[in-house]
């Protein structure tokens, strides 16, 4: 069966898509009836009119993610609208109860106005604990989270900038090493200059790549400061000098990040590069150079790509779930750049520590360790939220952004990698 029967068979059946609601409380009896219905559900209705802090005891609110999107940029796909996104939005709910056991209501908006999107998610805020915004295209996306965390007493977090950003920063730091090249050193080409370049170059900056050194391609070529056809946020990566393609960009860099469209670079390009160069094909579901391409042109390289079928996945499933499963359980006002940057470093010291038998056997017993091929954690990892979501959770407390800090951070540990047993 090809890949497009075997996903289509598998969304088809034996139900239609991918989620179900499923209930938490027994309701088999005329009394249990008459308490999670009327005339009992009075009385948590009555307590959180009076406390509005009691609805996280009486409700699942405190557990429950918007996955919110326009699919205006659905993957790599472009916009294909709202009803087709359903699917995406769906698939992050499954990740966000397998890997993380939170609770996902997926909403697909049927509108491409910015403020129409804000105010309705401003609408929804009281049915949820954290809003996670997901493939809308860029530069509304910027304004429409920028907005919306302004809005919000719930964290608002823009996966497709900030999730692949964390991923990203986390292979980096750790590519970088095994490269043995200082990230202050490292010339960096990102290509693609939409929600997820951007936030990419943002973070690599924050990680400490040189604003100078990094060149930011669009699909017109290099960012540079003479364009009239730029947006603020590729303004802040404008680069002075004349214009240029990839092709010409790319030429000795240490690193390219690409968050664009499939097969932009050429294997002429992967040869032109620095020594031992990282290549981050991140473009989804085909990268910009496949796997198998990249390796051919020269076998010094360290690789990622989104995918889950080739080594290295740089893809957000490392990020959501365990980045909003620490802000929950904090009750974390928002999501901040230090909490951002907390959950990079987590993976990346993740991926430097050995790995347990039950990874290996996640992985049909193959051995994984730090290195060009491992660079970072496999989602399957059960240690990802304990690093992850305890770094998120610390930070957030650490900050003064948690509105129910935590104290005692082992005793957490433990019941996340307990949470976690059951469900991975
Ligand atoms: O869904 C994925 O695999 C990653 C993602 O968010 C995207 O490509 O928009
Ligand atoms: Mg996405």
């Amino acid at each position: 069966m090809s890949l497009r029967d075997k996903a289509l068979s598998y969304h088809k059946n034996p139900t239609p898509g991918k989620v179900a609601i499923v209930s938490t409380k027994p309701c088999e009896t005329s009394a249990e009836l008459s308490l999670a219905y009327t005339p009992g559900v009075a009385e948590p209705v009555k307590e959180i009119a009076d406390n509005p802090d009691a609805v996280f005891d009486y409700t699942s609110r405190g557990n429950l993610v918007a996955v919110v999107s326009n699919g205006t940029a659905i993957l790599g796909l472009g916009n294909r609208g709202a009803l087709a996104s359903k699917p995406v939005m769906e698939g992050k709910a499954v990740l966000f109860k397998r890997f993380a056991d939170v609770d996902v209501f997926d909403i697909e908006i049927d509108s491409e106005d910015p403020e129409e999107i804000i105010r309705t998610v401003k609408l929804l805020e009281p049915t949820f604990g954290g809003i996670n915004l997901e493939d809308i295209k860029a530069p509304e996306c910027f304004y429409i989270e920028k907005r919306l965390i302004e809005l919000c007493d719930i964290p608002v977090f823009h996966d497709d900038q900030h999730g692949t950003a964390i991923i990203a920063t986390a292979g980096l730091i750790n590519a970088a090493e095994l490269a043995e090249k200082k990230l202050d050193s490292l010339k960096v080409v990102i290509n693609g200059a939409g929600a997820a370049g951007i936030s990419c170059a943002r973070m690599f900056v924050a990680a400490g790549v040189k604003r100078e050194n990094l060149f930011m391609c669009d699909s017109k070529g290099l960012i540079i400061e003479s364009r009239d056809d730029l947006t603020d946020e590729k303004r802040e990566f404008a680069q002075s000098g004349p214009a240029r393609v990839l092709a010409d960009v790319i030429k000795d860099a240490d690193v390219f990040a690409g968050l664009s469209v499939a097969g932009v670079m050429s294997q002429d390009m992967v040869r032109s590069m620095a020594d031992r160069p990282i290549i981050f094909a991140m473009a989804n579901p085909d990268p910009e150079i496949s796997y198998p391409d990249a390796l051919a042109a020269r076998e010094d390289i360290i690789m990622a790509t989104g995918r889950s079928d080739y080594p290295n996945q740089i893809n957000n499933v490392l990020g959501f779930p365990f980045i909003f499963r620490g802000a929950l359980d904090v009750r974390a006002r928002r999501i901040s750049e230090r909490m951002k940057m907390a959950a990079s470093l987590a993976l990346a010291e993740l991926a430097r520590q050995p790995v347990t038998d039950d990874v290996r056997a996640a992985y049909g017993g193959a051995a994984f360790s730090f290195g060009p091929g491992y660079i970072v954690p496999k989602p399957f990892d059960r240690r990802v939220i304990e690093y992850v979501s305890v770094a998120v959770a610390k930070t957030a407390c650490e900050e003064g952004l948690a509105g129910r800090p935590i104290n005692d951070w082992e005793d957490y540990r433990k019941k996340l990698a307990e949470r976690i047993r059951k469900n991975i």
